[in-house]
């Protein structure tokens, strides 16, 4: 198995930043983010067993199914993870495929510690030529913002992306994420800052969108005393099973919208294992979010 690097530009210029990429992605073939969640629910459902050979089939069937048209696949990694070692295999040749087949992928692990270990963590997702390699990692900054820095300077350098939660999708996130600082900004906010501060060189640069994204959800409703405009992406989760729909966007992320990924995972995955009923809830869940942000 081969595990290729991000494509480079010209000689001298190195790999093409994932936040370059993502835009020529999402120009392409639309924004449409959807999750690789082998919930053991769902394989269940789709008649497969709830073990690795369930695991193999389902995630290959998600690939052949969406790989060759969405933007980006999310495999969350979790729902690998559970099956051990063999599970992590199924992941890394997951990935493999999912990037040959033309989709970028992000890797939601999630992956936050001190400094010296968040090193390791970068290696694991985004050096060229590691198993996962993957073009993006979900990434927690609460263990301060500034532990996030080998995975910061290892993006920078592979062409790969991060993803900072900043705003979850989840009800109990607030706690954390609404908390004041002295300066009276929320936690949120800050880290929001922090990833326009990240993505204001390659900005400058001329790119139509910076390598370092936020994960902001979509079921939080308007956002608008929020500062969206970090020069990145905005993954947002929340849509189909967690409530958020399509039609939701612009209100809660008004102008940035043209910035987000809209993820969805089992709002999509619910209609398997036929490819062509995949492939066709993804493209209702691309076509609503079209006419959203068309309309703004
Ligand atoms: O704030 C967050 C961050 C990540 N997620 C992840 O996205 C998917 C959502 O799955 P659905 O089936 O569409 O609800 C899942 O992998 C979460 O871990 C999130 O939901 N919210």
């Amino acid at each position: 198995m081969t595990h290729s690097p991000a494509p480079t530009g010209p000689a001298s210029t190195g790999p093409v930043p994932f936040g370059t990429r993502l835009r020529h992605a999402m120009d392409e073939r639309g924004p449409l983010c959807v999750g690789i969640d082998p919930h053991g629910s769902l394989l269940t459902s789709w008649g497969l067993t709830d073990d690795l050979a369930g695991l193999e089939r389902f995630s290959r069937t998600v690939v052949e199914a969406l790989a060759d048209r969405v933007a980006v696949l999310k495999p969350q990694s979790a729902f690998f993870e559970r099956f051990g070692s063999r599970g992590v295999a199924v992941l890394e040749t997951t990935v493999a495929e999912a990037r040959a087949a033309g989709a970028l992928v992000l890797m939601d692990a999630k992956r936050g510690d001190i400094g010296s270990t968040m090193a390791a963590y970068a290696d694991t997702f985004l050096a060229p030529g590691a198993p996962l390699f993957s073009d993006a990692l979900t990434v927690s900054p609460y263990l301060g913002y500034g532990s996030l820095s080998p995975a910061v300077d290892l993006a920078r350098a592979s062409g790969t992306g991060l993803f900072v939660l900043a705003l979850t999708s989840n009800p109990e996130g607030a706690e954390v994420q609404h908390a004041l600082r002295a300066d009276g900004r929320n936690i949120g906010a800050t880290m929001l800052a922090r990833l326009a501060r990240e993505n204001a060189a390659e900005v400058a640069a001329g790119a139509a969108l910076g390598s370092f994204g936020a994960v902001v959800g979509a079921t939080l409703g308007d956002l608008s005393s929020y500062d969206l405009a970090i020069g990145g992406p905005l993954l947002a989760p929340g849509i189909g099973a967690q409530g958020a729909t399509p039609a939701d966007l612009p209100k809660v992320f008004g102008a940035a919208v043209r910035q987000v990924v809209p993820n969805v995972s089992r709002g999509v995955l619910r209609h398997g294992p036929d490819t062509a009923a995949l492939r066709g809830a993804a493209e209702r869940f691309a076509d609503e979010v079209r006419d959203a942000v068309a309309a703004v």
